[in-house]
């Protein structure tokens, strides 16, 4: 029997937002480990939202985040801040670089906000895969928006978080440049069996994922394995009708 772990899963998530917006309404996925996921739908469908409680940035109002096996909707500050510290590693689409520290310091940040010491081998290794090695004393303003993306590539990945989660992580790039960083989400996914749940508009970007999850108004619309952007875009196209 193939044992499947799921390092993530929502159990008949809900979200409802002050005012009375149910941006999620009972949802329920695993992200399961060594995969990659991408997560879309239309504007407004909820993705940022199950992104948000997946990764503990937001509490769900109804059901269960499972979290590195443990209830995370459960817990309060700061014991999540510090699960998602300890867990959790984020790429957004605008980088999110602290602009007055190096590279180096950068990709190290999490880990020393953590408290836990930083792996300074592993972090050597990630600035290598994803192609800056020798730039670890540049600032982020000397690097352009693909190798500032790299950096929060390998800072997303410094401290062997148990999932990564993109919020467009491709969406301020240019074709070529987003398809360099996608080619990289790839790797590690391969290469180092990295968990990634990337939110994205893009069906050319959910295409480099094992599985597409669709969300409309707030539920579950299907998934799509292995998928083509052809068969994600006619996807969305109903989803938009
Ligand atoms: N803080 C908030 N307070 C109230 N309503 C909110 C809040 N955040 C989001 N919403 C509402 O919840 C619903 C889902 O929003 P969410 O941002 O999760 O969707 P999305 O699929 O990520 O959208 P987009 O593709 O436009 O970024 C929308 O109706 C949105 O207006």
């Amino acid at each position: 029997m193939v044992l499947v772990r799921d390092v993530v899963e929502l159990v008949e998530v809900t979200r409802v937002y002050p005012g009375g917006v149910r941006a999620l309404d009972g949802v329920s996925v695993g992200f399961e480990k060594g995969t990659f996921t991408a997560v879309m739908g239309p504007s407004g469908s909820g993705k940022s939202t199950l992104l948000h409680c997946a990764a503990g940035l937001d509490l769900p109002t109804g059901g269960q985040v499972v979290l590195a096996g443990q209830d995370i909707g459960t817990l309060r500050e700061p014991k999540l801040t510090a699960v998602r510290r300890a867990h959790v590693g984020f790429v957004f689409q605008s980088f999110n670089l602290v602009d007055s520290l190096s590279v180096w310091d950068n990709v190290l940040l999490p880990q020393r906000l953590a408290g836990t010491r930083p792996d300074q081998r592993w972090a050597r290794e990630l600035l290598e895969r994803v192609g800056l090695a020798g730039r670890e004393r540049a600032r982020p303003g000397q690097l352009s928006g693909g190798q500032q993306q790299r950096v929060a590539l390998a800072r997303a990945l410094a401290g062997r978080p148990e999932v990564i989660f993109g919020d467009e992580p491709t969406g301020a790039l240019d074709l070529a440049t987003g398809r360099a960083v996608l080619g990289l989400l790839r790797r590690f996914v391969d290469e180092v069996g990295a968990t990634i749940v990337m939110v994205t508009h893009d069906p050319a970007a959910a295409a480099w994922a094992d599985r597409v999850v669709f969300l409309a108004d707030g539920r579950l619309a299907g998934e799509l394995r292995s998928p083509s952007a052809e068969q994600v875009s006619r996807r969305m196209t109903e989803l938009t009708r």
